[in-house]
């Protein structure tokens, strides 16, 4: 069978041309089909097809039946201007090639098909009509044998650039401008005159798959329509979303969206995106928020108070306070309790029975039954102490926001279609609170997520979080964000650190015909001030250089160290050269975030700092086996997410003596 894209038509097409793409299908597997999609682009041949052998034929459908003819041609007896019959198609057609502008001896065939005419009149009037460029044919093409296409396909193969070419123009909901990717460009495209790129094969199917949104009154038999995308690094995970939004929206402009992230920077980042590719607009059907911006927009403050969640400091005080009296003789620290504390508010609301039952697999320590008891108990002792002195943790947000929606103090908005990048990072609460969230009957979950840099350390899966996954799933393993060096140094880096993974949720990144750059650099500084000082002269320098400030980001370990940096940076290069990138959309500065801030993010320029911070606390006495190994793969999860925001150069700095694992990998690259 042909591959076809949309697989699916996506909206109701107008019965011809749902013919002859029932018929395109029955064509053997060798043709590439992609039907007209854009629908900002009304004007544009119907069908584009290509060959293994790189022949390529554009088609166009004609409606006309033989009533429309009889009266054409009466028409045309008479002297009177012929009716559009067939006309219309030729002339999209003929526009559609001179603007490709291809140079002599470039040829792309083109088609008008008729389906409800005979092949035999259809020629008869081509003939009269005088039309000599374009063919005409019609209805027994579909009859699903291949011979007959083969006459009208030009002879001569087209060259992959001008196939691209004309894909670019055939297919815009596709096409990648330079302003929107770090992928480097290519003098041969250069010189071809080709600045932007298109989404890969893969990717456009990930865009394109189950499109269709059924009518109010029809009900898909289960609950919504789920999609995931699996991907490495820089895949084009977050593009895709963005891709498939737009798409989506131009397509069903009166429907409900809802964009998720997990941080405030990629949900900033992503609005921008899309803007640009919708003429600077943010439609206000479209809601963008992170998943605790949504739940603190729809909090029911007249009957509950919005309380600002603990801080980082005071909450470990608390906890340990808790830890002391209830959990002093157990080999459980205060950074256990508090993961755990985490832990089971990501659930859903467990009753201490639960609790004692629930499946801790994958959590990086186990409880005996007796150390559960304990730890529930000092958990429901740390909320009580929270609720004495009125605060509240990030925690308690979802699980609040669940018992609102329960009890129907909260009747949330009914999306049609709910979209969630880096859903990594999402607890199975949050996703239990997505499911609510849309239109029962008809409506689509579309989820975007790398595992290798989140959830599998918080003991996740899919299935964890209620996702059923299973034949549902597009994968991704092409990046196209970052170098082979600055890949490779993740990956080594990932599987020198994390060596037992159960494997199936972990992608390994395809790194056949990557670009090549520079090595991953490591600064090594004597202290934290000299490190703040050394960066933002580094930055002050790219800068003098030519290189524009948007295309620098700065991840560092603290909120601490990103103030710091940015007072650095613009005191050498004034105010709002640097900014954090939590409170603003992407602009002509330098971001500086923390590295949890980073994730989705990307530049052509990486600095991470603080680094000893990370690895310092891996190494502290107080942390038991357990709790060391899963800290270990916290960590080298999020840095394998840092490092991986580069799309040219990465520079780490480290104060005092590197750890060996990244010594050694610099040197494993540098003999490679
Ligand atoms: N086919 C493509 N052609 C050109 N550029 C591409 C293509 N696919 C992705 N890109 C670019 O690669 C970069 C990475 O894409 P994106 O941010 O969507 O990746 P991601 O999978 O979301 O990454 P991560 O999970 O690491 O944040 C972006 O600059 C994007 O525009």
């Amino acid at each position: 069978m042909a591959r076809l894209l949309p697989s699916q038509p996506p909206t109701k097409l107008p019965k011809d041309t749902l013919k002859v793409f029932e018929a395109l299908k029955t064509l053997p597997d060798h043709y590439f089909i992609w039907h007209h999609l854009a629908p900002w682009e009304q004007s544009s041949p119907d069908f584009l097809i290509v060959t293994y052998d790189a022949k390529v034929l554009l088609v166009k459908v004609c409606p006309a039946v033989h009533a429309d003819v009889q009266s054409a041609v009466q028409m045309r007896l008479f002297g009177e201007p012929v009716s559009t019959f067939g006309k219309m198609e030729t002339e999209v057609l003929e526009r559609f090639v001179e603007k490709l502008n291809f140079p002599q001896g470039i040829e792309v065939a083109t088609l008008v098909l008729f389906p409800n005419l005979p092949d035999a009149r259809v020629q008869e009037l081509r003939h009269t009509f005088q039309i000599t460029k374009v063919y005409w044919a019609g209805k027994e093409l579909l009859e699903g044998r291949e011979e007959p296409w083969k006459a009208y396909f030009s002879n001569n193969p087209l060259p992959p650039l001008f196939i691209e070419k004309v894909r670019q123009q055939f297919s815009p909901e596709i096409v990648v401008p330079s302003h929107m990717t770090v992928r480097p460009q290519i003098t041969r495209r250069l010189e071809a005159g080709l600045t932007d790129y298109l989404l890969d094969y893969d990717q456009e199917r990930a865009v394109k798959s189950d499109l269709d949104l059924p009518e109010e009154d029809e009900s898909l038999l289960n609950d919504f329509r789920l999609n995931i995308i699996n991907g490495v690094a820089g895949s084009g995970k977050t593009l895709i979303l963005i891709y498939r939004l737009r798409l989506l929206y131009n397509l069903y402009p009166q429907k409900r969206f809802l964009v998720l992230t997990h941080n405030r920077p990629l949900n900033f980042d992503m609005q921008a995106r899309f803007a640009r590719l919708n003429g600077g607009k943010l439609p206000e059907n479209i809601e963008w928020f992170t998943f605790n911006g949504w739940c603190y927009h729809y909090w029911p403050r007249e009957s509950e108070k919005w309380i600002e969640p603990i801080r980082i400091k005071p909450r470990e005080q608390l906890a340990e306070e808790v830890c002391r009296k209830y959990l002093q003789d157990l080999p459980i620290s205060t950074a256990m309790f508090l993961s755990e504390i985490d832990w089971i508010k990501d659930q859903l609301p467990m009753t201490r029975e639960e609790y004692l039952q629930a499946d801790r697999r994958g959590r990086g320590f186990g409880l005996s039954a007796e150390q559960r008891r304990r730890v529930f108990d000092a958990f429901s002792a740390y909320q009580q102490k929270l609720a004495e002195e009125n605060l509240l943790d990030w925690g308690d947000v979802p699980q609040k926001m669940w018992n609102f929606l329960q009890d129907g103090t909260v009747v949330p908005p009914q999306y049609d279609v709910v979209m969630i990048d880096e859903a990594q990072f999402f607890a199975p609460l949050w996703m239990q609170i997505v499911k609510k969230l849309l239109k029962p009957g008809n409506s689509h979950l579309f989820i975007v997520a790398d595992p290798t840099q989140g959830f599998l350390g918080r003991g996740g899966s899919w299935k964890a979080l209620g996702i059923q996954a299973r034949g549902r799933t597009h994968t991704l393993r092409k990046s196209y964000r970052t170098t082979l060096e600055i890949l490779q140094f993740a990956t080594l880096f990932y599987r020198t650190r994390v060596t037992e993974d159960p494997e199936e949720d972990i992608l390994s990144p395809d790194l056949l015909n990557m670009p090549n750059g520079v090595l991953p650099e490591i600064l090594l500084l004597s202290s934290s001030q000299d490190e703040i000082v050394r960066v933002a002269n580094e930055v002050k320098e790219f800068v003098s250089r030519g290189y524009p400030k948007k295309h620098l980001l700065l991840l560092h370990t603290s909120q601490q160290g990103v103030t710091a940096l940015v007072q650095a940076i613009n005191s050498r290069l004034g105010k709002d050269a640097a900014r954090d990138a939590k409170n603003d959309y992407p602009g002509d500065y330098v971001r500086v975030t923390t590295l949890n801030a980073g994730a989705g993010l990307e530049s052509p320029i990486v600095f991470l700092v603080g680094l000893r911070e990370l690895f310092e606390q891996e190494q502290s006495l107080r942390l038991s086996d357990d709790e060391r190994e899963t800290l270990i793969r916290d960590n080298t999860r999020k840095l394998y997410m840092a490092i991986t925001r580069a799309g040219q150069r990465l520079v780490l700095t480290h104060v005092g003596e590197p750890p060996e694992v990244l010594s050694k990998i610099q040197a494993q690259l540098q003999s490679a």
